[in-house]
């Protein structure tokens, strides 16, 4: 069974980046924004504006010539600014992570570790108030199968569909709400290989007598579809230049060689296409929350591209990995380049 590794990564070799410039001509396209749960950092508001509401980020979703919706500037973005933040719809820590890290925002704790290796913790009461919705319906189930299942065989994203499911149950989000993102195209094995996720998954809430019509939407085509958009478009999360980095956290981590702290999906995020030289990084600084930052100047209309693998592998590597993983062929000037 696939172990689905193939995840999208801050890291970008910015040594390797070549100075390519990318610019492809944006058709008009509807905006998505309110969709996006977003922050910016307030810049360009008028004065008189009401400062409790951001100015929008200085982005649109739009149709890119070759690779479906893709985001554009609209205006001039400098190298190094910050575009825009994002919060996650669903994220979850690595199970090798999870004593060590926010149960909710994924941000480090000092004393994590513990005597109970299936506790779960939170870096502040906040937190833990905004995950209590969820935690009300996870915590009446018993998990023990189907992390078992998700550990034995290395699989990060059905946790992920497993809080989907708990914030869903609770009425904290819609179950429909990650249709709008690009599904990945599973042959019938991949779904068949899923099966046992499903089961395991359904078969923890019907022990745990949750009203037949708060399951409703858990169907396996539910789970098929949740877990085909999120192979395409979660990330996998990995504080920034180790600064935030904690030693215990790293001896935690390299038990599973699991670098990262857990795995996420963002809306706005999601619809930044790939390039192999990119002009923007998503990246994260302590905790689950995305910083997306241009990384060099951006013209207005130009597409925003961040590089969803690591920049250093050789052309042929890149390639394969993006195949394999993304289910597409890049033409990135770089890659159309040979380098
Ligand atoms: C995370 S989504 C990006 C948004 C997507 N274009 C959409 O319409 O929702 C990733 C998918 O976008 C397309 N894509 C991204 N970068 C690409 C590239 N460099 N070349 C071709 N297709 C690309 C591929 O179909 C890929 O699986």
């Amino acid at each position: 069974m696939s172990n689905w590794g193939f995840v999208r990564h801050s890291r970008t070799s910015l040594s390797l980046l070549k100075t390519l410039r990318f610019q492809q001509k944006a058709h008009l396209g509807s905006t998505l924004s309110s969709f996006f749960f977003f922050s910016t950092s307030g810049e360009g508001r008028a004065e008189n504006e009401n400062p409790v509401r951001p100015a929008p980020p200085p982005i649109r979703v739009g149709i890119t010539e070759s690779s479906g919706r893709g985001v554009f500037a609209t205006r001039r973005i400098g190298a190094g600014e910050l575009i825009h933040t994002a919060k996650p719809l669903v994220s979850h820590p690595s199970l090798s992570t999870v004593q060590w890290v926010c149960y909710f925002c994924l941000r480090k704790i000092r004393n994590g570790g513990g005597d109970e290796p299936q506790s779960v913790r939170f870096c502040s009461e906040e937190c833990e108030q905004q995950a209590k919705s969820f935690r009300g319906v996870e915590t009446k189930a018993d998990w023990l199968a189907f992390d078992d299942y998700c550990r034995s065989l290395g699989l990060k994203y059905p946790l992920l569909v497993k809080r989907f499911a708990c914030m869903v149950i609770s009425g904290a989000l819609a179950a429909d709400l990650l249709d709008i993102l690009q599904p990945a195209s599973l042959s019938p094995l991949m779904i068949s290989n899923m099966e046992e996720g499903f089961d395991l998954l359904r078969s923890a809430f019907k022990a745990a007598n949750f009203p037949d019509e708060r399951m409703a939407f858990l169907t396996k085509e539910w789970y098929t579809g949740v877990l085909a958009r999120i192979r395409i478009n979660a990330f996998c999360i990995e504080f920034a230049g180790g600064l935030y980095g904690d030693l215990l956290l790293s001896a935690a981590a390299s038990v599973e060689a699991e670098a990262a702290v857990g795995n996420a999906v963002y809306m706005l995020p999601s619809f930044y296409n790939h390039d192999c030289d990119p002009n923007a990084h998503i990246l994260w600084i302590e905790n689950v929350d995305a910083k997306l930052t241009a990384l060099r100047d951006v013209e207005e209309g130009e597409e925003l591209r961040i590089c969803y693998i690591d920049a250093s592998m050789s052309h042929d590597a890149r390639q394969t990995f993006l195949s394999q993983g993304f289910g597409f062929h890049c033409t990135c000037l770089r890659c159309l380049s040979g380098d």
